[in-house]
């Protein structure tokens, strides 16, 4: 199975948390299970990775539920419209993030997302994700991702 993330092409794959592109980056890799409608991304912090001795630092638990969530957001906008990733590729950039730690998230275990859309409309996708280390729930993210659009960006400054 391929990650959503690879499907992107050159332009698009320089994200800082999920570009195949990004030498310094996270490469986050999300797969899309189309039987349950739902998405998984694993991830193995590393010890510079901490918060407090032990402990994974809260904004990598960030960057993880958001990249997870905007390749969640392609492949649900892709399942609900009969799209092929291949033929057709979907990007979407983050318009809201929240992010609710439940409980430390400790540095060492393979940490595990997975994520569900709860409602695909129009350029927007809304995404629930749940992070669980060696099988307990830390962390819980909501986020919703808009398909972005021609000259997205625009200029700076
Ligand atoms: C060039 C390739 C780039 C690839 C980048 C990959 C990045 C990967 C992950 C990221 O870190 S993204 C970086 C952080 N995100 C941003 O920088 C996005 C900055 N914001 C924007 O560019 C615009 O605000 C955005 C494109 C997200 C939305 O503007 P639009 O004018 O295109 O959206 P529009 O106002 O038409 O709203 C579309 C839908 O989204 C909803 N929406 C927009 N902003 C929202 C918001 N903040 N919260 C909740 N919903 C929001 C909006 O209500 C509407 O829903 P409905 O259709 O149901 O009415």
């Amino acid at each position: 199975m391929k990650a959503i993330q690879l499907y992107y092409p050159p332009e698009w794959a320089h994200c800082y948390g999920c570009g195949y592109l990004n030498a310094h980056g996270l490469h986050i890799q999300t797969y899309w299970d189309p039987e349950k409608g739902e998405s998984e991304t694993r991830f193995t912090p590393r010890p510079y990775h901490t918060a407090i001795p032990g402990f994974v630092y809260g904004g990598l638990l960030a960057s993880l539920v958001d990249c997870h969530s905007t390749a969640t957001a392609a492949a649900a906008k892709a399942q609900a419209e009969g799209l092929s990733l291949e033929a057709t590729p979907l990007r979407f950039v983050t318009a809201s993030l929240k992010v609710d730690f439940l409980k430390p998230t400790p540095l060492g275990p393979d940490l595990r997302l997975v994520g569900r859309p709860q409602e695909v409309k129009g350029r927007k996708v809304v995404v629930e994700t749940e992070l669980y280390a060696a099988g307990t729930l830390t962390v819980r993210g909501e986020a919703v991702l808009v398909q972005i659009a021609e000259g997205f960006g625009g200029g700076a400054g």
